[in-house]
This record gives C-alpha cells, structure tokens and sequence, in this order.
C-alpha cells in the first residue's frame, strides 16, 4: 500500500471566492497525482468559507483524498473534514486530537524548529510541517530552515514530514533528498496554466512505491 503521507499536499489559492472554479482546480490538483488537499482560506467571513469547504469536501470524498482545514478548527469539525492543519496562532493540536479524533490528521508547523516538531509529536500530531525553504509570494516573512533540518529532524522524529514553501518542480527533489515525505505547494500548482501538468511534475519526484 502507497504511505498515506507521501507525495504532493496541495494547498489552496486565496483567490476571489468561485467556488465552482476552486473545485475543479481542486479536482485538476488531484488528477494530477495530489496525495493531500489543504483548504487555506484566511479570510474572516466564515459563511462563504463553509460552503466553499464543503464543496472540497465533496471533491475530495469522491477522489478518496483527504482534505485538511487550515486554522479553523471549528469548521473542520462541523463539516467532517478529514483533519486540521495548525501553526502557532491556531489551536492546541491536544485539542483538535480531542475534538476530531484518533484517525484525524492532524497537522503541525514547526517552521525552522526541531523542538516544536518534537513538542509537536508528543501532542499526537500526524505530521510535522517545516518551512519556508525558499522565497514565497504567500507567506515572503517566514522562517528559513535549510533542507539540512529534515534530515536532523529524520532522524530524531517517527511522524512524517512536510516540506513548505516556494517548492517548484525544480527544487523539490532536494526536500525529499534531505527528508520530505510531502512537499506542500501553493503556487506551483494553483498559479500554473495546467494545474493537473504542474501536480504531476511534484508527483514525478517521488519514487513510485512497488506493491508488496
Ligand atoms: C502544510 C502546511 N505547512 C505550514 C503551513 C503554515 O501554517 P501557519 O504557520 O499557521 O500559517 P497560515 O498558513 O495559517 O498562514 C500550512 N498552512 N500548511
Ligand atoms: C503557508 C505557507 N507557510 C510557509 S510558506 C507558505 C506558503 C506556500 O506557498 P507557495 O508554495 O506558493 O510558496
Ligand atoms: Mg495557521
């Protein structure tokens, strides 16, 4: 069987709200070999933003790819997202585990540090996200770990590990040389004229895994 956490994580442009056209965006991510969907949506109206999830959700469901909900918890747990992403102004992960259970996913940013990811670990986190490892237009004031911190955190971690931040096709085999178990993509994939062509060049990276 395929790791459930390998591969390419897609996360989600914040675009003006279409959500017919983020769905099939969505959908083209997931053509194109997408492992795992981030919904990212910093906006403060809560309403549009729960249709839009839901209809993901929907998207999601029938690809069998599971669709993670950036900060909020709350509307991960009242749609049935598949689990929550959470950085340092969001939610405890002990209590995201608490609220959506043993088999939520439930995902960390550690940025550049491997005490975080530990801590991380300990609250029964499912990944560790690190990053920023190159320049990105979407997050331009993040932390800046060298590549060299996955393989420290390789071999000090048992959860997987998420690489972020102005991943291209070109420099993501390096992440996953370094330790990456996924790479997390926003405009490598959502800002290119063929979306399921670009996922399909991160999938690319990984090794295809043989059937035992
Ligand atoms: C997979 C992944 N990694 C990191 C982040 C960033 O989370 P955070 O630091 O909470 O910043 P925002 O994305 O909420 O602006 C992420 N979303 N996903
Ligand atoms: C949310 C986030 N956290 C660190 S970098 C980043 C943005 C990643 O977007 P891109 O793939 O376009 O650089
Ligand atoms: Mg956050």
């Amino acid at each position: 069987m395929t790791h459930r956490f390998r591969g390419l994580y897609a996360i989600t442009p914040e675009t003006s709200r279409h959500s017919t056209s983020l769905q099939d965006q969505v959908a083209a991510a997931i053509q194109g070999g997408a492992r795992l969907i981030q919904y990212r949506d910093k906006g403060a109206d809560s309403s549009p933003r729960r249709a839009e999830a839901r209809a993901l959700l929907d998207v999601c469901r029938v690809a069998e790819v599971p669709l993670v909900i950036n900060d909020d918890l709350d509307l991960a747990a009242a749609i049935g997202a598949d689990g929550v992403h959470l950085g340092r102004d969001d939610p405890d992960p002990r209590e995201a585990r608490q609220r959506l259970g043993p088999h939520a996913i439930i995902g960390v940013s550690c940025y550049d540090q491997l005490a975080l990811a530990a801590a991380a670990q300990a609250a029964g986190a499912s990944y560790a996200a690190f990053g920023s490892f190159f320049p990105s237009t979407v997050k331009p004031k993040a932390a800046r770990p060298a590549p060299e911190l996955l393989t420290e955190a390789r071999k000090r971690l048992t959860i997987p590990l998420v690489a972020i931040g102005g991943i291209t096709s070109q420099n993501g085999a390096l992440l996953i040389a370094a330790g990456a178990d996924m790479l997390a993509v926003v405009t490598g994939v959502f800002a290119q004229p063929d979306i399921t062509a670009a996922a399909r060049a991160y999938t690319n990276l990984f090794p295809k895994e043989t059937p035992a």
